[in-house]
């Protein structure tokens, strides 16, 4: 994003073919003037990187990581073993099996290595950052504003058009 303050959360996708799904997830850290970078990481194709980015989130400065993987998804799962930072799962809709395979790859991580994995697709890309966003509400009141704002103009939009 424009803003040059150092980035607070990091949107990370095994392919740019996860683009479509995840850059629901930028356009949420966007409209709330969310410092943030958006990265391609992959686990099976960039490992070396992987570790890296994992490795070094914590000292420059990124406070949730919200990584995006289809099919054999092992991405999220493998950040959130070379990190403490909270780790977001978002399963990308694969081809064969329609996201499941993505889903359970990131759901069922053993017990001490947590991964928050969201729904299948862009859904689950719009809600990683939503709750990317209430976790830097718990210190950020301002966040914590916007926040109680789009849950109210959420509900109003619905109400106003109730009538069918
Ligand atoms: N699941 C992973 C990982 C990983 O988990 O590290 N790296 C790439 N991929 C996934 O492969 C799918 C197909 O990728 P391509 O479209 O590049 O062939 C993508 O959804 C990506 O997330």
């Amino acid at each position: 994003m424009s803003d040059k303050s150092p980035p607070l959360v990091g949107v990370i996708m095994g392919s740019q073919s996860d683009w479509d799904t995840m850059k629901e997830a930028a356009a949420i850290l966007e409209q709330f003037g969310v410092a943030h970078e958006c990265r391609v990481v992959s686990a099976h194709r960039t490992p070396d990187w992987m570790n890296e980015y994992a490795k070094d989130a914590e000292k420059r400065g990124l406070e949730v990581i919200i990584a995006g993987a289809g099919g054999a998804a092992h991405l999220p799962g493998m950040v959130a073993a070379q990190t403490v930072l909270p780790v977001l799962g978002v399963p990308v809709k694969s081809r064969a099996l329609q996201g499941l395979d993505s889903l359970l790859s990131i759901v069922q991580m053993p017990g001490g290595v947590p991964v928050g994995t969201l729904a299948i697709g862009e859904s689950g890309a719009k809600n990683a950052a939503l709750l990317a966003i209430r976790i830097l509400g718990n210190s950020r009141p301002e966040l914590r504003t916007k926040m109680h704002e789009f849950c109210q103009n959420q509900t109003d939009t619905v109400l106003e058009n109730s009538e069918l």
